[in-house]
């Protein structure tokens, strides 16, 4: 596992042509931690994530992951950088069952091989017992709920054992039951050193899940601190027009 910082954000600038998506954002978590960003629609915390995953170029300022360009924390092999997505590639049609999704959480660690061994093996089962999709190990993606589905992205996610896991809106369209399961698994992973960074919109979740929360508003963050604080009544009534947590 990573020290800190898993991911340092410095006065990051990414526009999509004109759009300008983060305007001198900066955001440093260290390893260990569970940090939830928060904001309205709009407001740059996917292209955050996806900064921190490489997938978009900075127009200005600097991304580092566990001490690298995104790209080289990706190129690693090993656990590296995990995500989930928020809105899922996986074309339902596509004949691929939950196990074998999972199993793609470790591909960046096989031997020139490319066949899974004891040890990958235990980990996709470690995976799928943690989301509690053991049972559904051998149906089609295509044929699980949507709630199941984010489940067994999250089971890939665990399966890569990484120091970074950044995570789009882990929540959306699952049951509470399961929400509280993928908290308790997002907690166990950073006690065990990763870094852990969520996008959500589950202000009310965030004080039990998160150890700091992050306020991003038109590309920039904000606030970060622990959630008590980030999430003032006060604070959310400038940024959302609440008056509290909802
Ligand atoms: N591919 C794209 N092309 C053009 N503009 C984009 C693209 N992706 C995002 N944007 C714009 O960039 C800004 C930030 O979007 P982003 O998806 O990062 O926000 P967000 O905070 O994650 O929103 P949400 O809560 O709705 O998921 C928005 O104005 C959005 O319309």
């Amino acid at each position: 596992m990573t020290t800190s910082p898993g991911l340092a954000v410095v006065d990051l600038t990414v526009r999509y042509g004109d759009v300008v998506a983060l305007a001198g954002a900066s955001l440093t978590v260290d390893g260990g931690r569970v940090c939830a960003l928060i904001g309205v629609n709009g407001s740059g915390k996917s292209t955050l994530l996806k900064a921190a995953l490489g997938l978009v170029r900075p127009d200005g300022g600097s991304v580092a992951v566990l001490g690298a360009t995104p790209t080289a924390a990706r190129r690693r092999g090993g656990g590296g950088i995990a995500s989930v997505p928020q809105a899922e590639l996986i074309d339902a049609a596509f004949p691929i069952d939950v196990r074998t999704v999972v199993e793609q959480g470790r591909y960046g660690r096989l031997g020139p091989t490319r066949r899974l061994r004891a040890v990958d093996h235990d980990a996709v089962a470690r995976a799928l017992e943690r989301v509690g999709l053991t049972d559904l190990a051998r149906r089609p993606i295509g044929a699980l709920s949507g709630g199941q589905r984010k489940r067994a992205l999250v089971a890939r996610a665990l399966a890569q054992e990484a120091d970074l896991l950044l995570l789009d809106e882990p929540f959306a369209g699952v049951d509470l039951p399961s929400q509280a399961t993928i908290g308790a698994v997002l907690r166990e992973v950073a006690d065990a050193g990763a870094c852990v960074l969520l996008a959500t919109h589950d202000l009310a979740g965030v004080p039990a899940l998160a150890d700091e929360a992050a306020l991003v508003v038109r590309g920039r963050v904000v606030a970060h601190d622990v959630p008590d604080v980030v999430l003032r009544p006060e604070t959310l009534a400038r940024t959302f027009g609440l008056g509290a947590a909802s």
